[in-house]
């Protein structure tokens, strides 16, 4: 891999990449970052958690003029905690220029965002029905936009967003600098891009596959009913220092984190529907490590960089290949690795099929966990403790009680005795799911439905999406008050070069 001083880079930016540790280039930022410093228009594809957002991150506030007043560059994010850890990074990568990124992003009092744009950031990062609020309003002007940045640009183009891409670019100077990412790039969404891009060069970094390689993928051919009791031994057998459980609709999460709570598991679900404090509150629980399971729906299957996360459950097997691409690339980052494990039906093996041909990867079947691997692996969580305890804390205390209970029974007994205690047994408590209506075939063409029949993204419109609507966009997807008069519009109105 490159060194990034030979990437052409400027010297604050460089202080700033080395103070947040990077040592060299990873293979995206290497072949992406010189060509888009020259303003060339570029489509990155790289797998996940390959450090894609550093790859646009740079050059973009590389090409930022510093003290310069106006809005200068903006980058598109699906959902808001996206948007948040982007402006994160890119405040990191601008610290020594005097750049300054701010997220615009649905769920936060919007007199708090207008005060922050007073202090002139010259980027933004920011949720399209967010920032078409503030264009309404005019507290944000994109007229003097050198570069646009669409992240998880697949997504940023399907049936959901493309009006919303269509709308905030129509505000941008046409000799701006353009740049899409993501993990996944289908064909259809490269045709699309061409429109609105000035000869584009597409720069898919060559992997053997397209998930990443330290990322074991098993599945698990499940009924529906069995999938929970099959969760639970698997989480006592692998016992993960952090989990992302996904399921299909809301309703799905909140009963599963329920359920898991029940169970003596630490979870917290997230969508959609929740308010951003509380979404802000589990994502930041879920990352210190507070809580141990996030069960989550598929918008928040993009992006999230949450270290630690070494196993990932697809509680439902995910309706789009790509979408399973992402969300198993929530572990296994910047060349760590991971574990994830897929629950399919007997009627959905069509669909796991597809996905592998997609990720050009073979999924491992692995068997059901028997009860008693279940307790076993509760057992040996036991005892790494026990020993950790003997090694590392101050037993005196505890001796002379110790001593005395050696008088009134054998040492075997009294241990297995505190074993027992200290071991959580797999717990039968009862918990009922509602089931999720089955998997659509491919191609299902019924009212607002894409080619992969799947629903116009959910703008999270509350409650009434709460049982079958899959929840991709209303995670962070915030439609603002659209003007409604809009007519029907399609991807082949962009502008044509
Ligand atoms: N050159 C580098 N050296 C070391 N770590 C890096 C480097 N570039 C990025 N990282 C780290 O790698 C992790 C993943 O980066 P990032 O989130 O940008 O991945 P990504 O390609 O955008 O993933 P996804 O497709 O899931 O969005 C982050 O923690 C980031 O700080
Ligand atoms: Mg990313």
């Amino acid at each position: 891999m490159a060194l990034f001083r030979e990437l052409g880079m400027s010297e604050q930016v460089l202080h700033s990449v080395e103070n947040m540790g990077f040592e060299e280039a990873t293979p995206i930022q290497e072949q992406t970052i010189p060509k888009a410093l020259e303003g060339k228009d570029l489509i990155g594809q790289a797998q996940t958690g390959t450090g894609k957002t550093a790859a646009f991150g740079i050059p973009l506030v590389e090409k930022i003029e510093a003290g310069a007043e106006q809005l200068q560059g903006i980058v598109l994010s699906p959902t808001r905690e996206l948007a948040v850890q982007v402006a994160e990074e890119l405040n990191k990568i601008g610290q020594f220029k005097g750049i300054q990124t701010l997220p615009i992003y649905g769920g936060q009092e919007i007199d708090r965002q207008i005060r922050a744009l007073k202090k002139r950031p010259q980027i933004i990062v920011a949720t399209p029905g967010r920032l078409m609020d503030h264009m309404r309003r005019k507290t944000i002007r994109l007229s003097e936009i050198k570069i646009v940045v669409l992240d998880e640009a697949d997504e940023m183009l399907n049936m959901g967003f493309v009006e919303d891409i269509h709308t905030i670019l129509q505000e941008v100077p046409e000799n701006r600098q353009t740049l899409l990412f993501s993990a996944t790039m289908p064909r259809s969404i490269q045709n699309l891009a061409q429109r609105f891009m000035k000869e584009p060069e597409l720069i898919s970094v060559k992997a053997k596959e397209v998930t990443v390689a330290n990322i074991e993928q098993h599945y698990l051919e499940v009924q529906e009913k069995q999938k929970f009791d099959v969760l639970c031994r698997l989480l006592d057998m692998q016992s993960p220092e952090l989990a992302i459980v996904f399921g299909r609709t809301k309703r799905r999460v909140d009963e599963l984190a329920e359920g898991l709570n029940k169970r003596g598991y630490s979870a917290e679900g997230i969508h959609g529907d929740l308010t951003q404090s509380k979404r802000d509150s589990v994502l930041r629980q879920f990352k210190e490590g507070t809580i141990e399971i996030l069960v989550a729906t598929d918008v928040a299957a993009r992006g999230l960089d949450i270290s630690g996360v070494t196993h990932v459950y697809n509680f439902d097997i995910p309706q789009d290949p790509e979408s399973y691409v992402h969300r198993i690339g929530r572990t296994g980052r910047a060349g760590k690795t991971g574990l994830a494990v897929t629950f399919v039906t007997p009627r959905e093996i069509g669909q796991l099929r597809m996905i592998e041909q997609l990720t050009k990867r073979k999924m491992i079947r692995k068997p059901i966990p028997t009860l008693v691997e279940a307790i076993e692996g509760q057992q040996r969580i036991t005892m790494e403790k026990l020993m950790r305890v003997i090694d590392e804390e101050d037993l005196s205390p505890y001796k002379g009680l110790a001593t005395d209970l050696l008088e009134e029974t054998d040492s075997v007994t009294l241990l297995a005795a505190a074993l027992k205690m200290l071991t959580k047994e797999p717990d039968a408590v009862e918990v009922h799911l509602t089931d999720v209506a089955p998997l659509r075939s491919k191609g299902a063409h019924r009212g607002p439905f894409d080619q992969r029949g799947y629903r116009g993204n959910d703008r999270g419109r509350g409650s009434n999406n709460r049982g079958s609507g899959n929840d991709r966009g209303g995670f962070g997807k915030d439609r603002g008050r659209r003007d409604n008069k809009r007519s029907g519009w399609n991807p082949s109105s962009f502008p044509k070069e």
